[in-house]
C-alpha cells in the first residue's frame, strides 16, 4: 500500500521572543500560517524492516539526518511497528529558507505513517511526537494558523488570515536558525511585535492592520549577518508590496500582496535578483 501526503511551507507573519531559557531555546511567541507552496511526500510499505528515503533534490541527507527518516525512526520505536517504508521527498520547498520544509516533511511523514500503519494516534500526540523532532514540527502536523508559545510547540489555532497573494524570495545563502537564535540578544530586544494586533487583524480580517502589524525580532540579527536580506526586503518594498518580512531566521522574505495585478511585476523585479522566487497564495 501507498499513501501520500503534502507537507506545505509556513510563514512567520510574527515572531517574539521573549527570553532566554535555561535548556537553551528561546521563548518565543509567533504567529504562523501556511502558504500553497509545498513538498509531496509518498510512502510505500516495505517488508523488510528499514527505512529508505529517496528524493530528487541533491541537497538534502537521505539518511538518519532527513528529518522524515527520523519521524519514521520514531513513530517506528513508539509504537513498535516491525514492517519498513520507502518514503520519496518531492522537494519544492526551498531548504534552511526559514520556510520549515524539513519540518513539514517530518510531520507528513507522522499523519502518513499514522494512516498507512492504521496507528489511529490522535493529533495531539503525533504533535507531542513532533516537538521530539523539532520546534516547529507540532505545527506542521496540524497547520492551518496559531499563535506558538513555549518553544513552538505550544499551539492555539485562530481563524485564517484574510485571503491574499504571497510573493516568496530567497536569496542564495543558507543561514543556520542555532545561529541566528545564538546571536541575538533577548534582554536587548528594542521593538517588540504585537501579537495580539496581529491577531486582532486577522480575526476583523483587516488586511491593512495585518500588514502594518508584521514584526520579526530575529530579523535585524539576520539583516545584519547578510546584507544581501535587507536589500532584498528593501526591493519587495520599493516593487510596492502591501506588507514585508522575513520569515523565521531566514533567508526567505515574503511579501502580502491584496491586488493580483501588482503581483507580476513584484514576482519580476525580484526575478532580477534572486532565483528562488514564488508566487503563491496563503493556505486557508
Ligand atoms: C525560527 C523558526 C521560527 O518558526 O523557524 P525556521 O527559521 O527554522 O524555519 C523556529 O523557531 C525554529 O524551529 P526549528 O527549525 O524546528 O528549530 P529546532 O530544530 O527545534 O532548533 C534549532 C535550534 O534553534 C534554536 N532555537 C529553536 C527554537 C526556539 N524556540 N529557540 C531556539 O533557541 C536552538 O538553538 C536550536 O538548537
Ligand atoms: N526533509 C528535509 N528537507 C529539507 N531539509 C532537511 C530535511 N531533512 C533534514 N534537513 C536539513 O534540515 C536543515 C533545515 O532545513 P529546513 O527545514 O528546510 O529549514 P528551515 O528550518 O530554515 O525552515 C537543513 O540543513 C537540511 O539539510
Amino acid at each position: 500500500m501507498k499513501v501520500f501526503e503534502k507537507a506545505p511551507a509556513k510563514i512567520n507573519l510574527s515572531l517574539d521572543v521573549l527570553r532566554k531559557r535555561e535548556d537553551g531555546y528561546h521563548e518565543v511567541e509567533m504567529v504562523m500560517t501556511m502558504v500553497d507552496l509545498a513538498d509531496r511526500i509518498e510512502m510505500q510499505e516495505l517488508p523488510r524492516d528499514t527505512i529508505i528515503i529517496s528524493s530528487q533534490a541533491g541537497y538534502i541527507p537521505l539518511d538518519e539526518k532527513n528529518l522524515a527518516f527520523q519521524a519514521a525512526k520514531l513513530i517506528k520505536d513508539r509504537y513498535d511497528v516491525k514492517q519498513g517504508v520507502y518514503i520519496h521527498l518531492d522537494k519544492k520547498i526551498p531548504v534552511a529558507a526559514g520556510l520549515a520544509g524539513g519540518s513539514s516533511d517530518a510531520a507528513a511523514t507522522l499523519r502518513g505513517l499514522n494512516r498507512l500503519w492504521k496507528l489511529n494516534i490522535p493529533a495531539e500526540e503525533l504533535q507531542r511526537l513532533g516537538a521530539e523532532l523539532g520546534s516547529d514540527v507540532p505545527f506542521c502536523v496540524t497547520g492551518g494558523t496559531a499563535v506558538a508559545r513555549g518553544r513552538g510547540e505550544k499551539l492555539e489555532p485562530i481563524d485564517s488570515p484574510p485571503q491574499c497573494w504571497v510573493v516568496l524570495a530567497k536569496p542564495p545563502i543558507n543561514v543556520s536558525t542555532s545561529e541566528i537564535y545564538g546571536k541575538l540578544r533577548a534582554a536587548a530586544i528594542q521593538h517588540h511585535p504585537s501579537t495580539e494586533r496581529i491577531v486582532e487583524a486577522i480575526v476583523h480580517k483587516r488586511f491593512d492592520l495585518l500588514c502594518a502589524s508584521l514584526g520579526n525580532v530575529l530579523e535585524e540579527v539576520t539583516l545584519d549577518l547578510y546584507p544581501e536580506v535587507r536589500q532584498l526586503k528593501e526591493c519587495m518594498i520599493r516593487l510596492g508590496a502591501d506588507g514585508v518580512l522575513m520569515s523565521g531566521s531566514g533567508p526567505t522574505v515574503f511579501g502580502l500582496v491584496s491586488k493580483e495585478a501588482k503581483v507580476p511585476r513584484i514576482y519580476n523585479g525580484l526575478r532580477g535578483f534572486c532565483k528562488d522566487v514564488y508566487a503563491v497564495r496563503l493556505l486557508t
